[in-house]
Order: structure tokens, then C-alpha cells, then sequence
């Protein structure tokens, strides 16, 4: 199938240069992506119908069509099985395809079948509408988030469907291009295990959350950043979300050009895949995974994806189901325990004992993963109870930005000095 040129030199019929973006085409993809979802319009509407909801339109995703990578990459042959897997998964009843993700959307049963517990948007469409000139709003269950995680999803949803309205993924090539090398974020977490023997620390900066509200006031997150690597951070998590989190892309990019060696988690709510690509742009080593508000299938999607673009993934669990479900999935190599309930705020760091405990436990070891506690850790003790549970890696964020000084705030939380001049 022949691709369309978007770089300088003309491709020779049928073949693209094979790089780490020739995938990225704008080609027959707006002919089949355009089908693609027709289709997945279709099987969004017959779901709707056969779950006896209103069929909403399908908001315009990142389909499999869109982003499928193809030419000497990685997901090549694992694509094609990921697809395999996919009717099977349809036929089955399973999550993650068109039909399955229309159910979900749908409202059907959404619990129990595919272990999440968040509806990924409004099953009646948007609460605002239309009618030639007027607007009106009709708020009925399909169209209320549940809690503030549902919330932050659907609103995430329609962003990133105006955001890619804007940037579509082919126009993404050159900054992808451009964008700093992606650097080894598990590697790093590693590194800093096996220098201090205490668990290695991925510094969070973050203004503000739904749950604290405004956390800092003088905040500038490329000295925060700064001051994060200087007293001993392995990575950083930096918060892009602007609506609820106060973050930005701009955190992110101004964190990478000033130089810091700290790889860098791109901290924001992953509903497309397009967005993963987005990220890698703006200099991100790693992206956040929730179970909670991915299937399986796209978890193995975008796991392929962040490998040909060379970014780890954090899978984030909450639950023990969550934590089976990502326990099933090969190739994932980080996964990050949260402590905080995300529908209801509550924090309670034994849960990341809980998840550790017996079997699953044991399955981590040998599958050689390393967990992350993530939430409410704020002494030394909490450190040591979470490394006791089995973590080798902890994401803080509160107990370090609201300190005078965030930098030096780590020595409190560990105990010691864990810099790389202060750590025996
Ligand atoms: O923190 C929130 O209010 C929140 C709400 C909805 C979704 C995610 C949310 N937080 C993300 C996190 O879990 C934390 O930023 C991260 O784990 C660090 O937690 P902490 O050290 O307690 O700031």
C-alpha cells in the first residue's frame, strides 16, 4: 500500500522509509481512517441500541486504523495478533474492540465485564444541546459523571478529540522527530534501587488536585524540577492536565529544555492513543496507564505504541481485580500501586500491601516487575511500610510541594540524604 510523502524526499512506489515514525501517514489513512470510523460509528451505534441505550455519535477517537504501526517497526507481526485478538476479544464479549468499547460506552455492564469501573463517556451524549440557535441542557444518569475520576475522563475525552481535531497524528511527525531522545525511565528507577537500597523516588509536580486543591501558590515547575534532581529524585512525574490538576505541556517541555536528567513521566489521563504520541512530543520518557479507565486491549495497544516510541508505560492499579487484570498482560515492566481511591479521595497506604501480598506477589518477582507506591507517603515510616510490602519505587507528591523548600523536603521523607553526593 503506498503512503503518502510527508517528509522531504519522495517515497518510491510502495515503500515508505522505514523509521521510528513512518507509520505516522497521512496516506490512504484519511480514505481508511475516515472507514475505520464509519465503522466504528456503526458498531457504536448497533451496540448503543442492542443495550437499549440512545445511540450517541461516536466522538472521533484514535482508532487502530489511525495509529497502526506498520513499516519495520516493532508492533508489526504483534500488531497484527494485537487485531486477531481483538475479533476474538469481540466475539467474546471481551473489552477493548469497537463493539465492546461501544457497549462500555454504553453503560453496559460495565462492572464485571471488563474491569472498569468508569464509564469512558456520557452514554446519552454531552448534558448540552443544540436545537438550531438554542442551547438547553438535559441532565439525566447517562450524561452525570459518577465520581470525579468519571468526570475528569469525559471532559479528557472531549479535549483531546478538539486537540487532535487540531493536530492530527500525521502533523505530529516533524515534532516527534524533533522531540529530545526518549531516555530510560525504568532503568533510572533501577539505578537509584541499587545505589541507596531504599526505594527509588519519582518526585511529583503538581500545583494543584481535585482532592487538595491548591497545593502551592509560588509555583515553577522548572525549579521545583531542578531542585527534585539535585536532592536525589531517580525520575519526575509532571502533571499535564490543566483543568483539574493546573499542569500543562508547557511543565513538561520547559522541565526537558532546561536540562534536567531526571527522565520524565508525562502525568495526565490516557483516553486515546493519539495522546501518547502527543506526549513523546513534548519530550516525555514515560505516560500513566490507569486500569481503571483502560481495557485490557487498549492497555496492549498502547504498550506497543510506547515501545516503538521508546517511552515506558506506568500501569496504574487501585484494586485487586485491577491488579489480576494487568497481571495477565505481557510486556508490562512498571506498575504503580495507587493508595488513593480515585472515585472517592480516600487515601490508605495498606492497600499497597494488600495488592502485594500471597501469589501476586510472588508472580511480580518472577515476572521481574517493579511496583510503584503511589499516594499518601509523608515519613520515613510510610517509606519503609511500603518497601517492607515489596515496592522498589515511590510516586510523592504532596508531602514534597508543599514544603518551603520541595528539594530538601526529600531528606525528611526518606530519613536520609539519598542525593547522589549524600547517599553511602
Ligand atoms: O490527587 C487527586 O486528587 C486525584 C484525583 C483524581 C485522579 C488522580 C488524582 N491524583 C493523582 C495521584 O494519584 C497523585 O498525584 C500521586 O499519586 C501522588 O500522590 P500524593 O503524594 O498523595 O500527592
Amino acid at each position: 500500500m503506498e503512503a503518502l510523502a510527508i517528509g522531504s524526499a519522495p517515497p518510491r512506489p510502495g515503500f515508505a522509509a522505514p523509521t521510528r515514525y513512518s507509520h505516522l501517514r497521512r496516506p490512504r489513512t484519511l480514505a481508511v481512517a475516515a472507514s475505520a470510523r464509519r465503522l466504528l460509528a456503526a458498531a457504536h451505534m448497533d451496540a448503543a441500541a442492542a443495550a437499549g441505550g440512545r445511540p450517541s455519535p461516536a466522538p472521533a477517537r484514535c482508532t487502530r486504523a489511525e495509529t497502526e504501526p506498520e513499516v519495520g517497526e516493532v508492533a508489526t507481526s504483534s500488531h497484527a495478533a494485537l487485531e486477531a485478538e481483538a475479533a476474538g476479544a469481540t466475539e467474546q464479549g471481551d473489552n477493548g474492540s469497537p463493539v465492546a468499547d461501544a457497549a462500555a460506552a454504553a453503560g453496559a455492564s460495565i462492572e464485571g465485564v471488563d474491569g472498569i469501573r468508569i464509564r469512558r463517556r456520557p452514554v446519552t451524549g454531552p448534558s448540552v444541546h443544540y436545537v438550531g440557535p438554542f442551547q438547553f441542557r438535559l441532565e439525566n444518569e447517562g450524561n452525570t459523571p459518577r465520581n470525579i475520576l468519571e468526570k475528569i475522563v469525559w471532559d479528557k475525552d472531549a479535549e483531546v478529540s478538539q486537540m487532535k481535531e487540531r493536530r492530527p497524528l500525521y502533523m505530529l511527525k516533524g515534532a516527534l522527530e524533533a522531540a529530545p531522545p526518549a531516555r530510560d525511565f525504568v532503568g533510572a528507577l533501577k539505578a537509584s534501587y541499587d545505589r541507596t537500597g531504599l526505594p527509588a523516588l519519582i518526585a511529583e509536580v503538581k500545583k494543584a488536585s481535585p482532592s487538595r486543591g491548591v497545593l502551592r501558590e509560588d509555583f515553577d515547575p522548572v525549579q521545583i524540577a531542578q531542585a527534585y534532581e539535585k536532592n536525589g529524585a531517580a525520575c519526575l512525574s509532571v502533571l499535564t492536565d490543566e483543568k483539574y490538576f493546573q499542569g500543562s505541556f508547557n511543565n513538561l517541555e520547559a522541565i526537558r529544555n532546561a536540562g534536567v536528567q531526571c527522565p520524565l513521566l508525562c502525568k495526565e489521563f490516557i483516553v486515546d492513543a493519539w495522546q501518547l504520541y502527543y506526549a513523546r512530543s513534548k519530550g516525555a520518557d514515560a505516560v500513566l496507564l490507569i486500569a481503571a479507565v483502560l481495557p485490557d486491549l487498549d492497555i496492549k495497544y498502547m504498550l506497543k505504541i510506547c515501545k516503538i516510541l521508546g517511552m515506558s508505560a506506568l500501569v496504574e492499579v487501585h484494586d485487586e481485580r485491577e491488579m489480576d487484570r494487568v497481571l495477565g498482560i505481557d510486556g508490562v515492566q512498571l506498575i504503580g500501586i495507587n493508595n488513593r481511591n480515585l472515585e472517592t479521595f480516600e487515601v490508605d497506604i495498606s492497600n499497597t500491601k494488600k495488592l502485594l501480598e500471597g501469589e501476586r506477589g510472588q508472580m511480580i518477582a518472577q515476572k521481574d516487575i517493579i511496583v510503584v507506591g503511589e499516594s499518601g507517603l509523608f515519613t520515613p515510616d510510610h517509606i519503609s511500610f511500603v518497601q517492607n510490602a515489596g515496592v522498589k519505587a515511590v510516586l510523592v507528591g504532596e508531602s514534597l510541594i508543599k514544603q518551603e523548600d520541595p528539594g530538601k523536603a526529600i531528606s525528611g521523607l526518606f530519613g536520609k540524604d539519598i542525593s547522589n553526593t549524600g547517599a553511602a
